[in-house]
């Protein structure tokens, strides 16, 4: 879908000209569902687009981590792999194409809704200036990890933060608010469901009563996994949430055993460092190793078909399965579903409602969840998320005023 704005009613051939747009989009004026917010920026990681900008991307991404130059090799080969080109853009086209086409059939069309990234272009900072140029002044962030990490969610704060100062410096001021987590969203719930469902549907019929679910999501170091969130073990338990409420659902509507695991891809750092583990190869071999008879491998831990998708899962560990002779199918992340696209665009509103409660203009939303361990914070408390190399300010957080306080102090 391109950038369409046009509205669902059909308009009569011969129209007289349309008056004027009211001054300010239509749902951010004061008592529209987006109130108070005047622009939606979509931030994600970035991704390479040709060859030349495999080996710039990752230095962008690991910039000050001393991450040996042959582990940058090591993956840069997988996106040469795919022809130096990393699918993560495209989908975040597709994202923002079905935001906008979801927020217009809202009649919430106008607002501004732009995209930015931590490590490629479009870049967080200039994406922001552009909002900031078209008349924006308070923004509402989606990003595109679903769950609480220093990798998911503060790594992004630190980012909005880092972009709101240089644009502070160049007199332009503006505040953004994050929606909450969305891993317990019903509409990300259900999209995985669906999609867990339509792979087991794909497996052969005499293996698949015996099919096991195989939740897959990214490694991280088991210190950032114990730091993630305000309490600390959030990544984990979130997932574990989400694979249980997933799980419960194929099995009501297969009627089938289907037990299952969380498991984990990508894991990188020395192997001195422990991760999350048990890796997913080795737990595909385990299940081969006591007679499951075949595998629904379920990427809950993305929210599109990132690299770690198609090179980690759909590469790796689809060769693992077919030298094991175990029948795997991949199960889709939840991309633009429709559901999955409308949860994000309730949780903007909700957002927004909830931004206004604040202000003491009405009473708190309403906050839906699918699982026991949401719903989440809007705004992190001091220390959720933990960066355990160092301290920077973050914004979307309670300590953020303070800290943009201080930092326009000192002139930054
Ligand atoms: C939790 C998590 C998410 C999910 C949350 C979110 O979505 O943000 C995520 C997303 C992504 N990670 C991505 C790519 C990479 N991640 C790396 C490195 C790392 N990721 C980590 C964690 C996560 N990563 C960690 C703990 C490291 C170690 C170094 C460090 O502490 O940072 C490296 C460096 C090389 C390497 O060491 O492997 C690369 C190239 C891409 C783009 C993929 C594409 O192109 O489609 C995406 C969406
Ligand atoms: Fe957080």
């Amino acid at each position: 879908m391109p950038d369409d704005h046009a509205d669902d009613a059909p308009a009569p051939t011969t129209a007289p000209p349309a008056p004027a747009p009211a001054p300010g989009p239509g749902g951010t004026g004061a008592g529209g569902p987006l109130a108070p917010y005047d622009a939606v920026l979509l931030l994600s990681f970035g991704g390479p687009e040709g060859h030349d900008d495999v080996m710039p991307f990752l230095r962008n991404v690991t910039a000050g981590r001393g991450i040996p130059d042959e582990r940058l090799e090591a993956v840069a080969e997988h996106y040469h792999h795919f022809g130096g080109r990393s699918p993560i853009n495209d989908q975040n086209r597709d994202l923002l194409a079905a935001l906008r086409g979801e927020l217009a059939a809202r009649g919430l069309g106008d607002v501004p809704v732009a995209w930015g990234n931590r490590n490629w272009a479009p870049f967080v900072t200039d994406a922001l200036r552009d909002l900031h140029d078209g008349g924006a002044r308070r923004v509402v962030v989606v990003a595109t990890s679903a769950y609480a990490s220093y990798s998911g969610c503060r790594q992004y704060r630190e980012d909005l933060a880092e972009a709101l100062v240089t644009l502070a410096g160049e007199g332009r001021d503006l505040e953004v608010d994050k929606i909450r987590h969305y891993f317990d969203a019903p509409g990300f719930v259900d999209a995985n469901a669906d999609a867990a469902e339509a792979a087991w549907r794909r497996l052969p019929e005499d293996v698949r009563d015996g099919a096991e679910l195989v939740f897959v999501t990214h490694s991280i170091p088991t210190a950032m996994a114990a730091g993630a969130g305000p309490e600390g073990g959030a990544y984990e338990r979130q997932h574990e949430d989400v694979a249980e409420a997933v799980a419960e659902r194929v099995r009501a509507r297969t009627g089938a055993a289907l037990p299952q695991a969380l498991v984990y891809c990508s894991r990188s750092g020395p192997p001195s460092q422990p991760w999350t583990e048990p890796d997913v190869n080795d737990h595909l071999t385990a299940l081969h190793g006591r007679g499951v008879p075949s595998v629904v491998v379920a990427p809950i831990g993305f929210v599109s078909d990132h690299m770690e998708v198609v090179y980690d899962l759909d590469t790796e560990a689809r060769e693992t399965a077919d030298g094991l002779g175990l029948p795997m199918e991949r199960a889709a992340t939840a991309g633009v579903a429709p559901g999955f696209v409308a949860g994000l665009v309730d949780l903007v509103v909700e957002r927004a409602a909830a931004s206004r409660a604040a202000a003491g203009e009405q009473e708190p939303p309403v906050r839906p969840s699918a699982v026991p361990s949401g719903p989440s914070h809007d705004v992190c408390p001091v220390g959720c998320c933990l960066n355990l190399r160092a301290a920077k300010p973050a914004a979307c957080g309670r300590d953020w005023p303070g800290a943009r306080a201080l930092l326009a102090g000192a002139g930054a």
